[in-house]
């Protein structure tokens, strides 16, 4: 059954106290370098303020440690983001539950929005603390989760503070709602060929993945420093490249159970050190000689790769192919990309690091949906059901 949305209560004269995921990169100088979290919270935000009710927006910000000198993790800097994307002043409370926020939250006037500090410089949040979550829950007449990013997490503000808003609704928001019905209609009813696409740097994030999606999808292809595990799986050579030892068994297993479904690269990019100036060599997959590492796909590969993904009918994508952070070891993570953006698949990218790529590379507009959770569609992607979500409004 689907849940209750924002828009499906009335709000006028109401406090909507609003979890949001502005969990943003903030640079040296304070200020947020990416700001596509706040931005896709802006239709769910719009949508109360413009029919006269009032928003308490609350988020973390970082894995700070509650009691510690955390002044780099104020959410302070996406407040003011936020305000220069709704062209209008926006409060903020120094605090999370304390006197500062009390008093902001109740001098709101329709139309108004508060944003409150990092709800993780209070040790009640990531424990799901009722008392706390009693606190928050107290500020507002709905509860509603938009925080798509975080709807993985049992924090005390996505499970503790709906649960105690008691009678009070508690309804989904419009980035929710969007990036869960993308994800599950990818799964339940994908069109075909569905192919995924999986690399990053470690294979025990995306073990629970790479099975749910063995059983889904026509192809599974592995890129990133993930497919050295494999490749020592196989017996191959994998010189002084990154690998989980203590995961070869289960790579082993993946790829018995995965047939012809799991792709393995079959050539790589290496280097004889971790910096773009290093010496280079593109060698067959696992004859990675000693001295170099594995940094990217090699060409004949990202080839291989591309083939595949030009013909699927849906492709979702979590991962770089290599370190694209480090050119030219980028080469393989682009022709993903470039790939994915010439094809008229339905194209799901989830995970910070593809996203950024998709960004950088300007292709964000070409594919149907870049995700704004890492870990949080990577949880719908193992089958995953969410606490978060599961306990809001039905319709
Ligand atoms: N061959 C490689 N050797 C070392 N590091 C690699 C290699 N390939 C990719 N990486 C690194 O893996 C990192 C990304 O891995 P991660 O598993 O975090 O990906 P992601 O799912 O896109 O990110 P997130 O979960 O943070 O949104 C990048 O910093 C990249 O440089
Ligand atoms: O960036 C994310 O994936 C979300 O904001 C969740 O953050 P967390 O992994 O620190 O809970």
């Amino acid at each position: 059954m689907a849940k209750k949305s924002i828009a499906d209560v009335d709000v006028a004269g109401k406090t909507v106290l609003m979890r949001v995921d502005f969990n943003v990169p903030l640079d040296d100088a304070g200020k947020v370098t990416d700001a596509r979290r706040v931005e896709m919270a802006l239709p769910s935000i719009k949508s109360v303020i413009d029919r006269g009710g009032r928003v308490i927006l609350m988020s973390h910000l970082g894995r700070p440690e509650p009691g510690a000198d955390n002044s780099k993790y104020s959410l302070k800097p996406a407040a003011e983001a936020l305000a220069g994307l709704l062209s209008k002043p926006v409060a903020f409370a120094t605090d999370t539950v304390g006197s500062d926020a009390v008093a902001k939250a109740g001098a709101l006037t329709d139309g108004d929005v508060l944003v409150l500090e990092n709800l993780r410089f209070e040790k009640g949040e990531k424990k799901g603390d009722a008392e706390f979550a009693g606190k928050l829950a107290a500020l507002a007449d709905i509860y509603c989760n938009d925080a798509f990013g975080t709807c993985h997490r049992t924090d005390a503000s996505m499970v503790a503070v709906p649960e105690a808003m008691g009678d009070k609704p508690k309804v989904v928001g419009y980035l929710v709602d969007k990036e869960i019905k993308y994800l599950t209609d990818a799964i339940k009813s994908p069109q075909r060929p569905f192919v995924a696409i999986l690399g990053g740097a470690k294979v025990s994030d995306k073990i629970m993945v790479i099975k749910n999606l063995l059983g889904i999808c026509d192809k599974v292809l592995i890129g990133g420093a993930m497919a050295y595990t494999f490749s020592l799986a196989e017996g191959g050579k994998v010189g002084g490249s990154l690998v989980e030892k203590d995961k070869v068994d289960l790579a082993k297993e993946l790829i018995a159970a995965g047939g012809d479904k799991l792709v393995l690269p079959v050539d790589t990019h290496c280097g004889d050190d971790f910096k773009s100036s290093c010496n280079k060599v593109v060698v067959k997959a696992g004859e990675i000689p000693d001295g170099f590492e594995g940094l990217d796909i090699g060409p004949e590969t990202a080839k291989m790769y591309a083939e595949l993904v030009k013909n699927a009918k849906t492709v979702v994508w979590n991962g770089p192919m290599g370190v694209f952070e480090m050119p030219p070891f980028d080469e393989g993570t682009k022709a993903v990309a470039q790939a994915i953006a010439d094809s008229d698949s339905i194209s799901i990218i989830g995970g910070g690091d593809s996203a950024a790529a998709v960004a950088q590379l300007g292709f964000a507009d070409q594919v149907s949906h870049v995700s704004t959770g890492g870990g949080a569609s990577l949880a719908m992607l193992e089958g995953q059901k969410f606490a978060a979500v599961e306990l809001l409004d039905e319709k």
